[in-house]
Formats: C-alpha cells, structure tokens, sequence
C-alpha cells in the first residue's frame, strides 16, 4: 500500500477552461496517508468520481501531478498504478466460478499455482466466499458479486489502493450493513488503504478513519468523523454532517456584543477585535444535538416561538422561531413543549461556534461559557 499525494490538481472537461466554474476540480492539495479508510463525500456533482478516475489514471487531469510514495504516476496508464477499482455495478465473470473469478487477476500476472490457491482461499475467508468458490458467479445476489469484485481487487497483494465508487447502491438495504461490515472488517485486518466514494454521511462515517468533504469542485474539510461532526471548519461540512445539520443564525458585532436573534453575547476585548476583522458576515453556528430548553438565562439563552414538532420516538427535533429565523433542537422525549409555547433555548457553550462567509473563526472552546 502507497502514500498517495494529489499536487496542486485541477480538473476540466473542457479544452479551453477559463474561470473557476469551468473546473469539476479546482485546486486540490492531498495526501492519502497508508493504511487508512478514507471517504470522499459530497453532494451530486462536487466532483468526487472525477478525483476517484484521476487516482485510478481512468482520467488524465489537466494540471497537477499524481505521486504515489514519492513517485510521479501522472502519465502513466491505470493498468499501470496498481489499482483496484470497484464500481457501482460488480464488475466479474458470470461464467467463471468464484474461485476463477478471484483467482483471474493472479493467473494474468503469471504468479505459481499454488500461490494463487492460498491467497484465493485466505481473501475468500476474509469476505465471507469461502463455502461459494465453486459456485458460478452468475445466479449469485448483488450483494454475493459485488464481494467477488471486492476480492479480485484485493487478491493482489500490490495493490496501492482499493478505490470503491458507491459500491453498495445496487446491494439490497437489508444487506447493506453486512457488507459495510466487511468492508471494516478487511480493511483493519489487512491494512489495505480504502477510498470510498459516497454521497451518504452514514457510510462515510462508520466506514472511514478520514473523511474528505467535498463542495462544487473543492475539498472543503478532511478530518476523522468526530472531528468533523464537533469542529467543522467551513459551513458546508456543519449542514452536510448531522442530522439535521447544525444551525447557522446571521448575527452582528455591536462593539463587544455579538447579537443573535434577541440575545446580546458579551466578548472580550481580543474576541471582539478579532471578530471585527473579519470579512464576509457573520454567523453563529450551534448543531441541534448541543440545544435544550430550558429557564431563561440572561445574556445566554435564545427567546423564541416553538412553530413545529417532530417526534423521532424517542426524542423530538424542535423547530424554534427566533425571530425571522428558525433553529432547530433534538431534545428528549421527556422535554414538554407544544408548538406556540414560548421557550428558550440554551446552547452548550463549548459548542458554539461563529463562521465569518463560510470559515469558522478559530475561538478558545472558553469563549461562550464552555470548560476550557
Ligand atoms: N465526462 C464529462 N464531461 C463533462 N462534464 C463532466 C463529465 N463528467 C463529469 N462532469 C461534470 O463534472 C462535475 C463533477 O462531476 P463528478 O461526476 O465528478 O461528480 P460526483 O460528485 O461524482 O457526482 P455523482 O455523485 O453524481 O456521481 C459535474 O458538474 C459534472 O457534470
């Protein structure tokens, strides 16, 4: 398995591309560390299966280099980058048995027979195949032939990286989990590097080590699931991530106040100066699981007008009407309020977080109250 490194790319399908927006991929600076399951994640269209093609050398970028542990792979073929590549649809021989089907990327690079056997019989192990390797691929479920191309990726013992492009969208829901479950599994045991694309933060989440967020062409944050869900540094990855996305409220700097609906933030001296700083508006960002109602709290609590209730079994997401905006709290299901009632919502200190544009301004976790 390889460092992959992604210099200074930029993508455009077009032959004379001029602005930005002519880009499916601008400006991308990555490293794709050893060892770790990574998901590319992002909304229709932001470019992640044109990043997936560049990798695999499917795609020639039109600016950029492609090194995998130090060596510059940008013109070269991808049969010739020790790729595996799982597609949406499996990708296998239906009248080859499985065994054949995993043992045919081996037989093609001419390795002993007897190797192959054990390398086939240890991968089949490790995805569940065993009790089918004498089964034709054909007949067999969705779910049966997409850990066929799976393995035929991971066979190769040079593979620098397995590349997986929504591979569970064809896979019935119900054997989804097990086959995501496998795919954790594999990739711990045998170390290899995963990059998973995806459009679903679920998947993203409990299948990688790193998630790289994507937006219209950019790489807008990378980071482990946590990191992403408690920290997000730009507001696309605060409403992609969590369900619902965190909350963002337009809010204004008066000296060394920070008004958000009706509640005045009192700042230091150095958080407001730095606020004042900054360029494009200001916002305050705060994700649903870190609300509650409760007692109003001067200077701390949001005032606003429950205008709906959705009851999630056992607990409720909370619609707040704080003033011309909405903000919305996953409250338990203990918490009494009917929509029309006056309430306030208190958020958790430590999970505030104010966004100038679309960037978070760096703040001590302190700044609104929180442990330090
Ligand atoms: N062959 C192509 N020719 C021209 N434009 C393309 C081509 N392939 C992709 N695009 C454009 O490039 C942008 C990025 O597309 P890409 O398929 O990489 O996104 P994606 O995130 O993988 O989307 P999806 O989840 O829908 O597959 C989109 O605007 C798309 O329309």
């Amino acid at each position: 398995m390889a460092e992959i490194q992604l210099k200074n790319l930029r993508h455009s399908y077009y032959p004379n591309p001029k602005t930005d927006a002519d880009y499916a991929l601008k400006e991308v600076d990555l490293v794709w560390e050893e060892g770790l399951a990574y998901a590319l994640l992002g909304p229709s269209g932001s470019g992640k299966t044109t990043m997936l093609n560049i990798l695999s050398g499917l795609l020639s970028a039109s600016e950029g280099q492609v090194l995998f542990d130090g060596r510059d792979v940008t013109t070269l073929e991808a049969r010739d980058r020790n790729i595996a590549q799982v597609f949406q649809f499996p990708v296998i021989y239906e009248t080859m048995t499985v065994e054949e089907n995993l043992a045919f990327p081996l037989k093609t690079r001419k390795i002993p027979t007897a190797q192959i056997k054990e390398r086939v019989h240890f991968i089949a192990a490790e995805l569940g195949l065993t009790s089918l390797l004498k089964r034709k691929a054909r007949g067999l479920s969705a779910e049966q032939k997409q850990r066929i191309s799976l393995g035929r990726g991971l066979v190769r013992e040079d593979v620098a990286a397995i590349l997986l492009d929504e591979p569970l969208t064809v896979i019935d829901p119900a054997e989804k989990m097990a086959l995501r479950r496998t795919l954790k599994a594999v990739q711990l045991h045998l170390g290899v590097k995963l990059i998973y694309v995806t459009h679903d933060q679920h998947e993203a989440m409990t299948l990688a080590d790193r998630v790289v967020v994507m937006d219209d062409g950019e790489v807008v944050q990378v980071g482990s699931p946590e990191e992403l869900f408690a920290n997000p540094a730009h507001k696309f990855v605060g409403y992609f991530i969590g369900t619902p996305g965190m909350n963002f409220i337009d809010c204004q700097l008066a000296e060394d106040m920070l008004i958000v609906g009706q509640t005045r933030y009192k700042l230091d001296a150095v958080t407001a100066k730095k606020l004042a700083m900054q360029s494009g508006g200001l916002s305050f960002g705060i994700r649903p699981d870190f609300l509650t109602l409760g007692a109003e709290q001067p200077g701390f609590s949001i005032p606003g007008t429950v205008v709906r209730m959705e009851n999630h079994g056992d607990e409720h997401i909370i619609a707040v009407d704080i003033g011309g905006s909405q903000m919305l709290a996953r409250v338990e299901d203990s918490v009494c309020a009917d929509v029309g009632d006056a309430v306030h919502l208190i958020p958790s200190g430590e999970a505030i977080r104010i966004f100038a544009g679309q960037h978070v301004v760096p703040l001590p976790q302190t700044t609104f109250g929180g442990s330090s």
